[in-house]
């Protein structure tokens, strides 16, 4: 289980501070499916980011696994993030001098994992993302919609309480969008993981269980 309580974020700039989130308070059950909606600015990226512990609120408790993160130190939190958080970015960040099967096994690589351990999940994983044939490639030999599916399957092998996901079908077209969204609605149901899916369209955001949505930083509606 997710949950925030009392969340609230402002960003400094020359003329002073500039409030981001306001009094965020949610609560998302295990494996469900969720929607991050809201328009440009709303605030969805940041609180994203603070409920994936890549940045600090200033205020407020974001809890993962009953364990409040905003208290952890640094160490602690980037331990705690390599075995309890999944993230898939937009722009896929895979390392193009990997193969795609190397790319899914490298956070198993940093948690100490053997090698033969780390093949059989990554070729697992990369099987249930419709990937089994290209497995010895390069990203750059894969189109975008199949890079997407890698980082889908990168995300999903330390089997994450949550994985969050910004805008990650905002680089691909309509066709291939839906393709990765059945992806991730068939792997919240075969692996119980838990989602939380930025986007800032309405037609993406039906299709989850949950839609939480943000105007100007304060969620103003919950939908299930
Ligand atoms: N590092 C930063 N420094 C200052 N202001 C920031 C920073 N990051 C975001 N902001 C501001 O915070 C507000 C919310 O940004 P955020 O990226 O969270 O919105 P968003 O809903 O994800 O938008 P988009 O859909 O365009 O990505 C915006 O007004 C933005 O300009």
């Amino acid at each position: 289980m997710l949950r925030v309580e009392h969340l609230s974020h402002s960003f400094r700039n020359a003329q002073g501070s500039v409030p981001v989130l306001q009094d965020i308070n949610l609560t998302i059950g295990k494996g469900k499916m969720v929607a991050l909606l809201g328009s440009s600015g709303s605030g969805k990226s940041t609180l994203l980011n603070l409920m994936a512990g890549l940045m600090k609120p200033d205020q407020g408790k974001i809890l993962i696994a009953d364990q409040d993160i905003v208290r952890f130190g640094e160490n602690r939190l980037a331990e705690f993030r390599r075995s309890h958080i999944g993230f898939i970015f937009q722009s896929y960040e895979l390392l193009s001098n990997l193969t795609i099967r190397e790319n899914v096994e490298l956070p198993l690589v940093f948690m100490g994992v053997s090698p033969y351990k780390r093949k059989v999940k990554a070729l697992q994983l990369l099987e249930q993302v419709g990937l089994g044939e290209k497995v010895n490639l390069f990203p750059s030999q894969l189109s975008g919609g199949q890079q997407q599916r890698v980082s889908i399957a990168r995300s999903l092998i330390t089997e994450p309480s949550v994985i969050f996901a910004d805008e990650p079908t905002g680089n691909l077209d309509t066709e291939t969008e839906e393709e990765i969204i059945a992806i991730l609605q068939k792997l919240n149901r075969e692996m119980n993981t838990t989602f939380v899916i930025v986007t800032h369209e309405a037609e993406v955001a039906e299709q989850m269980q949950v839609v939480l949505t943000l105007h100007k930083g304060v969620l103003v509606e919950e939908t299930a």
